[in-house]
């Protein structure tokens, strides 16, 4: 009885010693802890989500000038912190990369990304890694991009000839431009992917349907969609975001099934032997081979549907982020004829006028890479990145910010910040040439000011083709034509306004009138 009593006793004594033990870490957590980021109140369970409206970008920019560098929403179940200045956004994308290099599971990945097996919505760790290195040598290294300048050159010298027999077509109606850029970017893509045009009217698969569905592609995209706030309108699918994300992806599993098909069915290329074995696609298909122990793949066994995950994921990141930022240049090219002007005398004095640019003429074009530049801070294709996640529990900017959270690099707001930038709102490319104000400003990762393919471990992964291929579009139609806009619009009522999606589109395309500028015999391809 008395040890009975006593080994009671013991058990009362420990829990008590347990507890208190417990509530004295609880509370020197709580007295460590930073706060929480501020932020506006929300709603009891849908949090913030009904104050983003839909215009988000201006939602989170409106945010920021009350809140601050750092501030935090509660989107049903999920907290989301956004970072409003470079600085913070380094904290995220630099010092703290390890803990961000991850990406939130959304819905969007789950079909899209084949179950989170895409570059874009893996989590991080070696098969990502081995998709960015495979990509890495056998798409986008300097070599790879080389070989492939002319597969580029001739794409967007077929382009160039649309132009030209749509010119008499289109005096008073003007051509869709971002449609045909769209068409243009995806075309030389898929040849360095899969040897395919696409957008070949009788060859590709579908051309009205494979339209469609790239309409398609980015609106489902957005970063902020409710089925990823509230599981259970995922599971009830209220607006049928699943059904079509589904459709989407069976769309995209069949047309890459029958590429795959065709493409093992030919002999197999050495990956040496000649050029057409080198695009994407082959490559893959010689390292899936059961006997092949290379180390790019570290010894991983590839699959199909690895295969077709990675397909999708290139082809949705490459097609419109390459449009998109062509056509609001030239939209700001056609609202500042001057500096159109002096930079078809920049690329004159390099290409003459009897004949159009190729990629090698690209090297010392300081106005035009300005012009790029000044686009990319204005109209940054991607607002918000896509999203990161926090892997652990961390500190940022004095706050306190906890695991699982979303985090979204608010490019839109720091790109238009007066603190950041003199004339934030003005289309002036002269800021970032020799001897101006941002004179040593890339975009390439390193300067938080101007940060349109990421920074970090997540940069883009298809930034040097997008350099080039956004570079040679531009160039090309800057040379090779003057712009005009059909009878009635005027440049200064022109409708800037964009619709809110992983990318900006414009709410209204520009539909413009390009006229020929240099030799007839320039534009034969
Ligand atoms: C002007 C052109 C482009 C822009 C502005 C752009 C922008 C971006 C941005 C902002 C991200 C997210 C970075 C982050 O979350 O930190 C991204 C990721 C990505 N981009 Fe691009 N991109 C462009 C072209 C391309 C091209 C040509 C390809 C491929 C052919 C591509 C493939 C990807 C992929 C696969 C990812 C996901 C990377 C990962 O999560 O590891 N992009 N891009």
């Amino acid at each position: 009885m008395a040890s009975l009593l006593l080994l009671l006793t013991i058990l009362l004594i420990s829990t008590i010693f347990i507890i208190f033990m417990i509530s004295i870490s609880n509370k020197k957590n709580k007295t460590n802890k930073a706060p929480l980021p501020p932020g506006p109140k929300g709603w009891p369970i849908i949090g913030n989500l009904n104050q983003i409206g839909s215009k988000p970008h201006e939602t989170l920019h409106t945010l920021s000038k009350i809140y601050g560098p750092l501030y935090r929403l509660q989107l049903g179940s999920v907290t989301v912190v956004v970072a409003n200045s470079p600085d913070v956004a380094s904290q995220f994308l630099r010092t703290l990369d390890t803990n961000f290099c991850n990406r939130p599971q959304f819905t969007i990945g789950e079909y899209m990304g084949y179950g989170y097996r895409a570059p874009g919505s893996m989590p991080y760790g070696p098969g990502w890694l081995m998709f960015r290195r495979l990509c890495n040598i056998h798409l986008f290294s300097n070599k790879a991009l080389d070989d492939l300048r002319h597969v580029r050159e001739e794409e967007v010298s077929l382009l160039a000839r649309k132009f030209v027999q749509a010119k008499d077509t289109s005096i008073t109606v003007g051509v869709e431009v971002g449609k045909e850029l769209n068409a243009c970017a995806a075309n030389a893509l898929t040849r360095a992917l899969f040897r395919r045009r696409v957008f070949e009217e009788d060859n590709g698969p579908d051309v009205e349907e494979f339209k469609k569905v790239l309409e398609e592609n980015l609106k489902l995209a957005t970063g902020l969609n409710i089925e990823d706030f509230f599981p259970w309108i995922k599971a009830l699918d209220v607006r049928g975001f699943v059904a079509k994300l589904k459709r989407l992806h069976r769309w995209y599993d069949n047309t890459l099934t029958k590429i795959i098909d065709e493409h093992k069915s030919k002999p197999k290329i050495a990956i040496e032997g000649e050029a057409e074995g080198k695009d994407l696609l082959s490559v893959l298909l010689r390292l899936k081979d059961a006997d092949v122990k290379d180390k790019e793949t570290d010894n991983y066994k590839l699959t199909d549907t690895d295969i077709k995950a990675l397909l999708t994921d290139l082809f949705i990141g490459g097609t419109d982020t390459t449009s998109l930022m062509v056509e609001w240049a030239l939209v700001e090219l056609i609202r500042h004829p001057d500096i159109l002007a002096a930079a078809q005398k920049e690329l004159d004095s390099i290409v003459g006028q009897s004949r159009l640019v190729s990629e090698l003429d690209l090297s010392d074009i300081p106005l035009l890479e300005a012009i790029i530049k000044e686009t990319f801070r204005l109209h940054p294709p991607v607002p918000h990145l896509i999203p990161h996640t926090a892997s652990e529990a961390c500190e940022v900017a004095g706050y306190y910010v906890p695991k699982a959270t979303v985090l979204l690099v608010n490019v839109w707001t720091i790109c238009r910040d007066p603190e950041v930038w003199s004339r934030p709102m003005e289309f002036d490319p002269s800021r970032f040439l020799p001897g101006g104000e941002n004179a040593d400003v890339d975009v390439k990762g390193s300067h938080f000011e101007l940060i349109p393919f990421g920074a970090g471990r997540r940069i883009c992964l298809g930034m040097r083709l997008g350099m080039r291929m956004t570079t040679l579009l531009l160039a090309s139609l800057v040379h090779g034509f003057d712009w005009a806009l059909p009878d009635g619009l005027s440049p200064e009522n022109m409708n800037m306004d964009v619709e809110y999606g992983l990318t900006l589109e414009r709410i209204v395309p520009l539909v413009a009138r390009p006229i020929p500028r240099l030799a007839p015999n320039a534009y034969v391809v």
